[in-house]
């Protein structure tokens, strides 16, 4: 596997690539791999002729008080993963690279509506240093295809639209959420959990189900079901945020009596641990 640390380095390797038509497949993460991460690996790997990560803890998109520095930074183990997954190549910048004028005083990429409510509205800025780091690596990269995760549901459908606002030519394939045993999705922030609060977590899961089957089976009101769903997740144990019942395709509230295409997302904290997951109905 290629290691690159400089644009310029990754350009030219690109450069190369797409000379001899290799279609090119493209996974972003922030490290500390996991199995969610190896798993849009594996989806690029066999879309694609060669795949890229790129491994890098972006500033812009952690506000005031955020977890940026204590984020797990495992660069070793991510590149061995990686290499074991079939990965060619990983790009793993300093914020020097990625942000030339400073990460405060640079371009900034604004999905406006869909970035600002829920993860956006609990994280003001925070989609839109997402987009704004996503767009910079889609210019470097140049992929054909990029793996977004739909545990970060938002993020993959503010991912998509800035995708056809900008015009990149790039499709974004969304991958299934790898969980745990008990249910609780994989994340790196998983690691500040230690044994007993992991099985508490796993309230989050069981509560995305059980909206699902509420919302299927008595018609209960949306606030109704977001209610009882919180109640549920502050019983066990867990800050809740949001506990929502949302149209899939853009997070709109559903239509009186919808029950496909829509689905149900959670944000709650456990002691200093903010987590997220979400259902979709149609799954
Ligand atoms: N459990 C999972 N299943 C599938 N995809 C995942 C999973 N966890 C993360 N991803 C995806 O991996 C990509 C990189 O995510 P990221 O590096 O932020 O990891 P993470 O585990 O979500 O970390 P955290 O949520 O703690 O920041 C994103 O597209 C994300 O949706
Ligand atoms: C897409 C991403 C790599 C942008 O920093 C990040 O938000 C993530 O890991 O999900
Ligand atoms: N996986 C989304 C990245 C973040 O929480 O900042």
């Amino acid at each position: 596997m290629q290691l690159f640390r400089k644009p310029d380095d990754l350009r030219a390797w690109i450069a190369g690539q797409r000379q001899s038509n290799q279609r090119i497949g493209f996974v972003p993460t922030m490290g500390n791999l996991h199995a969610g991460h190896h798993s849009l690996i594996d989806l690029a790997r066999k879309r694609c002729d060669v795949v890229v990560a790129s491994v890098f803890v972006n500033p812009t998109q952690f506000g005031v008080g955020e977890d940026f520095a204590r984020y797990p930074r495992t660069p070793e183990a991510d590149a061995a993963g990686l290499q074991a997954h079939g990965c060619d190549a990983l790009f793993l910048p300093d914020v020097d690279a990625i942000y030339p004028f400073g990460a405060e005083q640079g371009v900034r990429v604004r999905v406006a509506q869909l970035g600002d409510i829920l993860e956006g509205a609990s994280r003001p800025g925070h989609f839109d240093g997402v987009a704004t780091v996503v767009a910079k690596l889609f210019n470097l990269v140049q992929p054909d295809l990029a793996v977004f995760g739909s545990k970060d549901f938002q993020q993959l459908l503010v991912v998509r639209r800035m995708t056809a606002d900008l015009a990149f030519p790039i499709e974004i394939l969304g991958a299934p959420i790898v969980r745990e045993p008990n249910g609780l999705a994989m994340s790196s922030r998983n690691q500040f959990l230690d044994a007993r609060q992991r099985e508490q977590a796993s309230v989050i899961h069981q509560t995305l189900l059980w909206m699902r089957d509420r919302w299927r089976g008595d018609g209960q009101t949306r606030a109704e079901t977001e209610g009882a769903a919180r109640d549920r997740l502050a019983e066990s144990g867990l800050q809740p945020d949001y506990a929502v019942v949302r149209r899939s395709e853009d997070l709109g509230a559903p239509a009186p009596g919808q029950v496909s295409g829509l689905v149900a997302l959670i944000a709650a904290r456990l002691g200093s641990v903010r987590l997220i997951d979400n259902l979709q109905f149609d799954d």
